[in-house]
């Protein structure tokens, strides 16, 4: 039997939002905007810090290379981040939340859990996701917030930089994850895991950690409260 986590750290896409949503829009939203963003915004001093990092002659190519194989290169993602805050600024982009996830949050804040958030995302992309939700500005919900500058996502090391910045002990720690590989490595560094095998995002289970197909699922796991049942009762 599980014992209740003191701190529930969740990736973003597979895990709380539609893979989807991620491939499908973002992604594509920021390529588009990509030429635009390097004419209008290449020399400021954040985005040149992010472009001395992207090595080649043409760094556009280079970028648009990464995107293609979906790597999780944090200058891309830095970059990335940049370009979708105009678009979540003017209501272009709203972060994708499975409809269970918001609820679950909110019920596990609530009765004293902390909440952050790992994931390839920027710190910065989290922060709008997060806060330009389909539910919400849910961004008071979370203490923290980690990206790939803290370490990748498939290394041990970087888990227990989380729990060390984190302030609590890796096994009062849960990762929530749809891939098996981060799971792995965050359970290497002694943290709990569950798997999300979402059925609407075709992930296949693995097998080697504990699994749900949704939050409320993993709150039955791992002694998290669920939300209260709204709806009306039939009049009898
Ligand atoms: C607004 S967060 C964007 C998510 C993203 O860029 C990504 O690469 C997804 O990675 P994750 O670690 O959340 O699976
Ligand atoms: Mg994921």
């Amino acid at each position: 039997m599980s014992t209740r986590p003191a701190l529930v750290l969740t990736d973003i896409e597979g895990t709380t939002s539609a893979i989807a949503f991620v491939k499908d829009t973002l992604f594509p939203f920021a390529e588009a905007e990509l030429d635009a963003f390097l004419a209008a915004r290449g020399t400021e001093p954040e985005v040149a810090a992010i472009l001395a990092e992207v090595p080649g002659p043409d760094q556009a190519a280079t970028l648009r290379g990464w995107m293609a194989a979906d790597a999780k290169v944090t200058a891309l993602k830095s970059l990335q981040g940049l370009i979708w805050a105009a678009g979540f600024a003017d209501g272009r982009l709203r972060g994708h939340l499975w409809p269970d996830v918001a609820p679950c949050l909110r019920a596990w804040h609530a009765s004293g859990v902390a909440l952050a958030v790992y994931s390839s995302g920027s710190v910065g992309a989290q922060k709008l996701l997060f806060g330009h939700s389909e539910a919400g500005d849910l961004l008071p919900l979370f203490s923290g917030f980690f990206d790939t500058r803290i370490g990748a996502k498939r290394e041990a090391a970087a888990y227990a930089s989380i729990a060390a910045e984190a302030g609590h002990p890796p096994g009062d720690i849960l990762f929530l994850s749809d891939v098996a590989e981060e799971l792995d490595a965050a359970a290497s560094s002694g943290l709990m895991t569950c798997q999300l095998v979402r059925p609407q995002d075709g992930t296949v289970a693995c097998g080697r950690h504990r699994q749900a197909a949704d939050f409320p699922g993993v709150a039955r796991l791992f002694k998290l409260p669920l939300p209260p049942v709204t709806g009306t009762i039939a009049a009898g």
